[in-house]
């Protein structure tokens, strides 16, 4: 039995930081695990400009202290300047943009309302070779909430992929079988990040003996046979898939209440926890793979140089963490789990 794993230092390819007294709170528990995180732009406002994206990006190199590096993506509207994008990546500001269907997620009113609007700029991006990171849900309220990210492979992602076929592209926390199938079938500028949640739970973990906010996030989990599939291609060793947190800080109380929020606070423990389940399919082999290197190959970064260890040891995850004058539930609160990071 293997009981240290020693990995280049991983990357965080999707990741909510917030901004102010929850940034200074939440950064230092990526910044812990991680060298590297692609900051996602859904404040409020949102991260539409070169300007807001450095100074943003100054307040994450603030709050997480050396040896983290922001990686900012722009966020995507209706308006968006095809101008505006290209200059902040050729200014090193901007590593992709992303997608969010207006309505679709927190924070998303500002986004795309129609993929047409944005033709211009993805044009732009597939010329400059700026990745695309998506929110894969159709926002249509006749469509199922399990079936709005499979109706999006053929509704959105299908025909972008048709009509960009030079651009890559990020399917972001695939929660799918569906989405495991598309993405593997898809050529190379195609792969997907994969959550820790998405991992562990399937849809009965939001009803397991009353309503369970802490495991709602967006996409919501599904059917076991989905989280199967998505372990399946995490554990896989195809370049296609890789890690992406999408750790999404909500106030206790915006969680535990009669409308909570949209997100799980994973960060604490978010290497741990995708340990367990590599240990548990016997595919320790093909963690650094999945946590270190498809990442920053596909999109076209160096590799980290630095190693971390892992040790098999109980860690027990508290119930609550203090942040911004409150507290914040993280993922796996009151559990045991079987990894820890040694450093
Ligand atoms: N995943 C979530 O449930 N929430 C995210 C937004 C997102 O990634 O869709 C958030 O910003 O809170
Ligand atoms: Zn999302
Ligand atoms: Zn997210």
């Amino acid at each position: 039995m293997t009981d240290r794993l020693t990995i280049r230092r991983p990357d965080d390819w999707h990741l909510h930081l917030r901004d102010g007294a929850m940034l200074d709170a939440v950064a230092p528990y990526s910044a812990r695990q991680f060298a590297r995180a692609i900051i996602m732009p859904n404040l409020v406002p949102p991260v539409t400009t070169v300007a807001a994206a450095s100074g943003y990006r100054d307040r994450i190199r603030a709050a997480a202290g050396t040896g983290f590096e922001p990686l900012m993506t722009c966020y995507l509207t209706d308006s968006i300047d095809p101008d505006e994008l290209e200059r902040g990546h050729r200014e090193g500001v901007w590593v992709a943009a992303k997608l969010y269907p207006a309505g679709a997620t927190t924070n998303s009113h500002s986004g795309v309302t129609d993929v047409a609007h944005i033709h211009r700029a993805l044009e732009r991006m597939e010329k400059i070779g700026m990745v695309l990171c998506v929110h894969g849900e159709v926002t249509d309220p006749a469509i199922d909430i399990f079936d709005r990210e499979a109706v999006f492979l053929e509704r959105v992602l299908a025909p972008v992929l048709h009509d960009f076929p030079g651009l890559r592209i990020v399917l972001e926390h695939i929660t799918t079988a569906d989405s495991a199938d598309f993405v593997r079938e898809a050529g190379p500028n195609l792969a997907a990040t994969i959550t820790p949640q998405h991992l562990h739970l399937n849809r009965n973990a939001l009803f397991d003996g009353g309503l369970r906010p802490h495991a709602y996030c967006l996409p919501v989990v599904k059917r076991e046979k989905h989280r199967l599939a998505v372990r399946a291609a995490a554990v896989s060793g195809s370049p296609k898939f890789f890690l992406g947190t999408d750790s999404a800080p909500h106030l206790k109380e915006a969680k535990e209440s009669g409308c909570g929020c949209a997100g799980i606070f994973n960060a604490p423990f978010a290497l741990e926890s995708y340990l367990t389940v590599f240990d548990e399919e016997a595919a320790l082999d093909r963690f650094e793979g999945f946590a270190s290197e498809h990442g920053p190959r596909f999109y076209g970064l160096a590799l980290n140089e630095e190693r971390v260890t892992l040790e098999r040891a109980d860690v027990e995850v508290p119930g609550q963490v203090a942040a911004a004058g409150s507290a914040l539930v993280p993922f796996h609160a009151g559990q045991i789990l079987g990894w820890r990071l040694a450093g």
